[in-house]
């Protein structure tokens, strides 16, 4: 059985089609990420699972329980934890009463745990919380029920990079735990780092669910490559490169990027950037034939991921 299974949700707003007939399905012990940028529609998918909304048609199921089945939901949420974004804790209670409250629904086996590892001021008014402490409060609420499905939307929201780091070792644990998680971003870098497999969502719908590493290797790598000579776009011949940009540099600039001190650089230098599919050894052995002065190999934006999905949806359509 499916932890969700998402099957032709629609939901309207007025005018509005916030989610267009998705459809996917999160196996049991599965991290699965729902990316898409500002506006996608993935916390209405989520508000709709989590039975906050009914759907305008379709229909989904968590743990088995359809999300049109009141009943059988309720029963269902039992064994899931929920953290929104943005939660919206009763600013003049203290952490202490909320996470009671929580516990006296759906109980607080890992409440000291969980407390321990996000490390939240509880015994103060929530209104006195920064944004990242009702972050950390909501990640305790939502897991001290050791519930077997947690869903979670843009829970790293707010989170430095020290605790997001935290977030991300926690998530790898419950998984291999075999906790289902459930959770929405807009930046694939983070999800890739806990997810096994990726739904990406734009205008309502589903563009792609697929594995993170698959998705990453169709996405490519965007490369910037500084070499100490001129060269065109036609001289990278390497199988995999696509979009080759090719700037000028001029000779201080060439002499700053190859960390050179003292003595005018008087050869042409090129700034290259491209996107790369192929293999990362080939274009390491393609770069040895340069005087390369500088290498940057980084992910290919999000937005260029999307872009080619739209472009490939274009062709097919
Ligand atoms: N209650 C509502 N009434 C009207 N329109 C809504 C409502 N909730 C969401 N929308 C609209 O539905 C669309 C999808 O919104 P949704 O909040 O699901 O996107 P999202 O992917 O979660 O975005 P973000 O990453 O910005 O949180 C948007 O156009 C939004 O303006």
């Amino acid at each position: 059985m499916s932890a969700i299974s998402v099957d032709g949700l629609t939901k309207e707003y007025g005018d509005i089609l916030a989610n267009d007939a998705v459809s996917f399905e999160v196996a049991a012990g599965e991290t699965f990420g729902y990316l898409g940028p500002n506006g996608a529609g993935k916390t209405t998918t989520i508000r709709t699972i989590m039975g906050f909304q009914s759907p305008t048609s379709g229909t989904a199921s968590v743990l088995g329980a359809d999300v049109r089945d009141e009943a059988a939901l309720v029963e269902a949420k039992a064994n899931v934890g929920y953290l929104p974004s943005n939660p919206g804790f009763d600013g003049t209670a203290t952490g202490t009463e909320i996470l009671d409250l929580h516990a006296s629904v759906k109980g607080d086996s890992r409440r000291t745990e969980l407390l321990d590892l996000f490390d939240v001021p509880v015994e103060r008014k929530i209104r006195s919380y920064s944004t990242g402490q009702k972050q950390k409060l909501g990640l305790v609420q939502a897991f001290m029920h050791d519930p077997d499905l947690v869903v979670m939307d843009e829970p790293t929201a707010g989170l430095d990079p020290l605790v997001q780091q935290r977030f991300n070792e926690f998530v790898r644990e419950e998984t291999a735990n075999g906790t289902t998680i459930f959770l929405s971003s807009h930046v694939l870098s983070e999800v890739q780092r806990v997810c096994d497999r990726v739904g990406i969502i734009r205008d309502g719908r589903i563009v792609t669910v697929e594995r993170v590493g698959d998705l990453l290797d169709r996405s490519g790598k965007f490369v910037r490559l500084g070499v100490a000579s001129d060269v065109a776009a036609e001289d990278i011949t390497l199988d995999g490169v696509h979009d080759v940009s090719v700037r000028p540099v001029d000779g201080v600039a060439a002499e700053a990027a190859a960390g050179g001190a003292g003595g005018a650089v008087t050869a042409a230098a090129t700034e290259l950037t491209f996107t790369f599919t192929g293999d990362l050894n080939e274009l390491v052995d393609f770069v040895d034939d340069f005087d390369v002065l500088e290498l940057d190999v980084e992910e290919a934006p999000l937005e260029d991921v999307f872009m080619r999905f739209y472009d490939d949806e274009e062709v097919t359509v």
